[in-house]
């Protein structure tokens, strides 16, 4: 199956409000500028979130419990920036709602996404990917990444949805098989050389930085088998990354979120392919770009 930008299709399955950026902000912002449609479901609004800004404190989850819908004005900030114009909330703004993270009374709550019902959840992720007709997916592992029960749930309804739309038994509509499925994946050798170079550098991080071993995200370069360079766009994911300043700070080509443990801001963005057939490769042996084998 081979296609011009212009009838290709990505779509991404996060958690909560600023995932996306900071996961894929370069790519989405390159491949909508690129002409494909990207479409963003994003599973929860993001309400048990930690506040960075003071002046919005009174909007945590034990006050007046606003910071959701506050977080839903961040993410039309980000997908301005990023140039994306089709974000939804899986099964509307509202649906399923934070689950706080691992072990804490938030997972419990019968609203919360970490209760929902699997297929439920990915039955109502179906429509989309029959209206979208996406050729490639993107979420995150099994972990979700570093564990958060949202980010879990999310890669399971996220997978459970791929397979639901491409049974033609199953509900409405004309199945829609996804030709190809990524997950996040950020290699431990690349956030090595990032701290490495500051160090080299002199610059002093403005943030705490752990060891790289330390950090439960970082996955290891045998099983990366994709580099999106999309430094054309690395304004555009700092500005999106800004979108959200009660989750994020930034500094230089640095962002934090409220843990004050420092990253780079990364305008290389790595996944790795799970489902589907690897398109050509770079010299490094990694695709370049998500649609690879995929077009015209
Ligand atoms: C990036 C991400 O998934 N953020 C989640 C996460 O937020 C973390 C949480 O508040 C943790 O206690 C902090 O130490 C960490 O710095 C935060 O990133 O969990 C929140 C609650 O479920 C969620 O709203 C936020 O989007
Ligand atoms: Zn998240």
């Amino acid at each position: 199956m081979t296609a011009s930008a212009a009838s290709l299709s990505l779509l991404l399955v996060h958690a909560h409000p600023d995932d996306e950026v900071i996961n894929n902000g370069a790519s989405m912002a390159r491949y909508a500028a690129e002409g494909v449609h990207v479409t963003l479901v994003t599973c929860t609004l993001g309400e048990e979130g930690e506040i960075l800004v003071p002046a919005l404190a009174h909007l945590a989850s034990d006050r007046e419990d606003g910071l959701g819908a506050h977080r839903m004005t961040e993410m039309a900030d980000s997908m301005k920036a990023l140039g994306v114009s089709d974000q939804r909330y899986l099964g509307g703004a509202g649906r399923f709602r934070d689950s706080g993270m691992m072990g804490t009374p938030q997972n419990d709550r019968p609203d919360s996404f970490w209760q929902a019902d699997v297929d439920e959840a990915a039955g109502l992720l179906v429509p989309v990917i029959r209206e979208v007709r996406p050729q490639v997916l993107v979420t995150y592992d099994e972990i979700g990444g570093y564990g958060h029960p949202d980010h879990i749930q999310a890669h399971r309804v996220a997978m459970r949805a791929a397979e639901l739309a491409a049974d033609p038994g199953h509900g409405e509509g004309e199945a829609w098989a996804i030709a190809k499925v990524y997950w996040n994946a950020m290699p431990k050798s690349v956030v090595k050389a990032s701290f490495d170079q500051m160090v080299a550098d002199g610059k002093q991080p403005p943030f705490d930085f752990k060891d790289v071993d330390e950090l439960p995200f970082v996955v290891d370069d045998s099983v990366v088998t994709a580099a999106v360079d999309a430094g054309d766009f690395f304004d555009a994911k700092v500005a999106a990354l800004r979108s959200y300043p009660t989750q994020v700070s930034t500094e230089d080509t640095f962002f934090a979120l409220s843990n004050n443990v420092g990253q780079s801001i990364m305008s290389v963005e790595h996944y790795r392919l799970v489902r589907g057939e690897p398109g050509p490769a770079g010299a490094d042996g990694r695709e370049t770009d998500l649609f690879a084998g995929l077009r015209g």
